[in-house]
């Protein structure tokens, strides 16, 4: 394989102390030897003065360091230039590397270049997407575990065990030609169907490892004037949403990003849900219920010193939260739709601290980190059910070539996973999602 030499800059854009500018590909001996006077040792860094090639103007004095493939984060000759962090720094030595020939790099292409030479899989580098992107610890210990090769290694645990059975189901195919016994067709059932258990186990988590990665859609709903937008605020702690006495006040939804125990939350204030002649209000209330559907964590707000609604009541889902505001008003009562409520005063913040405990609760058992790695992309849960489906296939086929067929489109549903099968189109949907110098 030969590529172009790239370049682009690693650290963030703007005005910085130091940037970090890296280069990759077989010419990246060759733009040291032109711009900094040679290479430095391997993998050392040296301070050297760095020069436009063809004017040898100087432009800046710099840490350089040289990586000589394969010993390198692509795989391939790298070089990183640590400059100082100007805008004109960045420009003349942008303009230097032009003239050496190399040219900016796409988002994600020192990451591909790297799984295109074998030094990760997929997933793996799908792992150090995310860990750029992560933004609480518990998303960062997932995709530290998915880029260290957690999912890597079980899936091609499982691509192995598929091509020995594969193998299997073709001796047993060559032995009915030959007109031998053998036990193999019902040991590639057995295995199969282990195998398939597996994967349904692996696919059964309830999608938690996606919704770390994404984080939870929460809302809270309620009739109007329960203290629905008070609570918000209250669990934001910064007035996101406007209260008043008036009911009706929320109309658009209003959304807060929380974070409750390590998982990202989006959480939504709705308009008080009622009929109501006022068509902006109604919009308001159709959206509202929308939310209420979609969301991962459902927050029903009433009001102790009113007898609860009915359209209030008759979104109470399993797991919905329900919340007695205004206790320093009336009492909570013991129960409200045959739950025991969280009794809380926004206003005074009595009880918020055990919402939040339940609020935690909820979201670590639907998107916290679980013992073994999940998988973490919709990607990976199509790829799996395919391989699953295709497993289940072969177990039911009725002749032993179809058998072998359907354990090959199962394989290559693995391959397409890990990116043993190589599909530009899968590359460049996960590539797409880097930012440029990843
Ligand atoms: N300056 C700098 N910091 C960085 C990176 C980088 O590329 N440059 N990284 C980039 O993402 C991360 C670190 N990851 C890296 C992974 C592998 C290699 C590497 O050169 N691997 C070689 C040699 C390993 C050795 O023996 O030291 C190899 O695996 O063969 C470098 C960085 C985070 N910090
Ligand atoms: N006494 C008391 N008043 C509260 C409490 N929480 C909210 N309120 C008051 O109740 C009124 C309505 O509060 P909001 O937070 O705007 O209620 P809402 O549910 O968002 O109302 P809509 O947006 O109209 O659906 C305001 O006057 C709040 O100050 C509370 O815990 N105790
Ligand atoms: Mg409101």
């Amino acid at each position: 394989m030969s590529f172009d030499t790239i370049f682009a800059l690693a650290s963030g854009g703007g005005r910085a102390a130091v940037s970090l500018l890296r280069l990759s590909g077989p010419g990246s001996g060759a733009v040291l030897d032109r711009i900094a006077g040679g290479r430095p040792a391997p993998r050392l860094a040296s301070l050297r003065r760095l020069r436009h090639p063809e004017s040898a103007e100087l432009l800046d004095e710099a840490l350089v360091l040289w990586f000589p493939g394969p010993r390198s984060y692509t795989g391939e000759d790298a070089a990183e230039l640590h400059l100082h962090g100007g805008r004109a720094v960045l420009e003349g030595v942008t303009a230097a590397l032009l003239a050496c020939g190399a040219r900016p790099a796409e988002p994600g292409e020192f990451t591909r270049r790297a799984f295109l030479n074998g030094r990760m899989d997929l997933t793996e580098a799908e792992g150090i997407a995310d860990l750029i992107a992560a933004e609480t610890a518990a998303q960062r210990r997932q995709a530290l575990r998915q880029a260290g090769g957690a999912l890597a290694v079980r899936y091609a645990g499982w691509a192995e065990r598929l091509t020995r059975l594969l193998a299997h189901q073709e001796a047993a195919i060559e032995f009915a030609e030959d007109g031998l016994p053998n036990t193999l067709e019902a040991e590639v059932r057995r295995e199969g169907a282990a195998l398939a258990a597996e994967i349904g186990a692996h696919l059964a988590d309830g999608g938690r490892g996606e919704r770390l990665r994404e984080g939870l859609w929460g809302a809270i709903v309620g009739a109007p004037n329960a203290g629905k937008s008070s609570l918000l605020n209250a669990l934001a702690g910064r007035e996101a949403a406007i209260v008043s006495a008036r009911a009706g006040t929320t109309r658009d939804i209003v959304e807060v990003r929380l974070e409750l125990g390590g998982v990202p939350v989006w959480l939504a204030d709705t308009a008080g849900l009622r009929e109501t002649p006022d068509e902006i209000e109604a919009e308001g209330v159709r959206r509202a219920r929308r939310r209420a559907e979609e969301a991962d964590l459902l927050i029903a707000v009433f009001a102790a010193d009113q007898p609860p609604d009915a359209e209030t009541l008759a979104l109470l889902a399993p797991g919905t939260l329900v919340v007695a505001n205004k206790t320093d008003l009336a009492p909570a009562p013991a129960a409200i739709g045959g739950q025991a409520p969280i009794a809380l005063s926004a206003r005074d913040g009595e009880g918020l601290a055990a919402l939040r405990a339940a609020l935690e609760a909820v979201a670590a058992e639907r998107a916290g980190l679980s013992e073994e790695a999940s998988l973490t992309r919709p990607r990976h849960r199509a790829a799996l059910g395919e391989a699953a489906a295709w497993i289940e296939e072969a177990i039911r086929a009725p002749l032993p070539e179809l058998a072998a067929e359907a354990l090959r489109a199962a394989l290559r549903a693995l391959g397409r996973l890990t990116g043993r099968v190589g599909v530009e189109a899968v590359l460049d949907v996960v590539f797409g999602d880097f930012c440029i110098g990843k």
